[in-house]
């Protein structure tokens, strides 16, 4: 059976209304991918608080988390994602890049020039269709 695993991202906007993404390295599953920076959920953590942590850990970078955005489960070819996004801004900080190779703030109508990784389409359809 594959493996499950519960992720959280988050869609960091600015004060222009651009959106954060950022490239998974090559050393990283799904390398070269770009996604919503975040990660797994860990045991008695709830989405939110991950995602604080996350961003906490591989952005160095304290960040207000809002409202969920998007939820979907999506099958890979060694293991399924469940995949949550929040909105989110920075608090305190700027994002620094520790583990990530690249990292981009997009226009939402240009969001899909990048090599999303495939969980994260639905979410960044909803933006594209949802945000001012
Ligand atoms: N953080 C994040 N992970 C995503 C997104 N979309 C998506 O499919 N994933 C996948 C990639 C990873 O396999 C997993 C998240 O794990 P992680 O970000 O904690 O990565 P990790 O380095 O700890 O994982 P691993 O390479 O050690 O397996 O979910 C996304 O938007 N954000």
């Amino acid at each position: 059976m594959k493996k499950k695993i519960h992720v959280v991202g988050a869609i960091i906007k600015n004060s222009k209304n651009e959106i954060f993404a950022a490239q998974r390295n090559l050393k990283m599953t799904l390398g070269g991918y770009w996604e919503f920076p975040g990660g797994k959920i860990e045991i008695g953590e709830t989405s939110k608080i991950a995602l604080v942590r996350e961003i906490q850990e591989e952005f160095n970078c304290l960040i207000n988390v809002y409202e969920k955005v998007e939820d979907t489960i999506y099958e890979y070819e060694n293991f399924i994602v469940r995949l949550e996004t929040y909105m989110a801004e920075i608090k305190k900080g700027e994002l620094n890049l520790l583990e990530h190779s690249d990292s981009i703030w997009l226009k939402k109508k240009d969001l899909m020039i990048l090599d999303w990784a495939p969980a994260d389409i639905p979410a960044v359809r909803k933006i594209m269709e949802t945000m001012d």
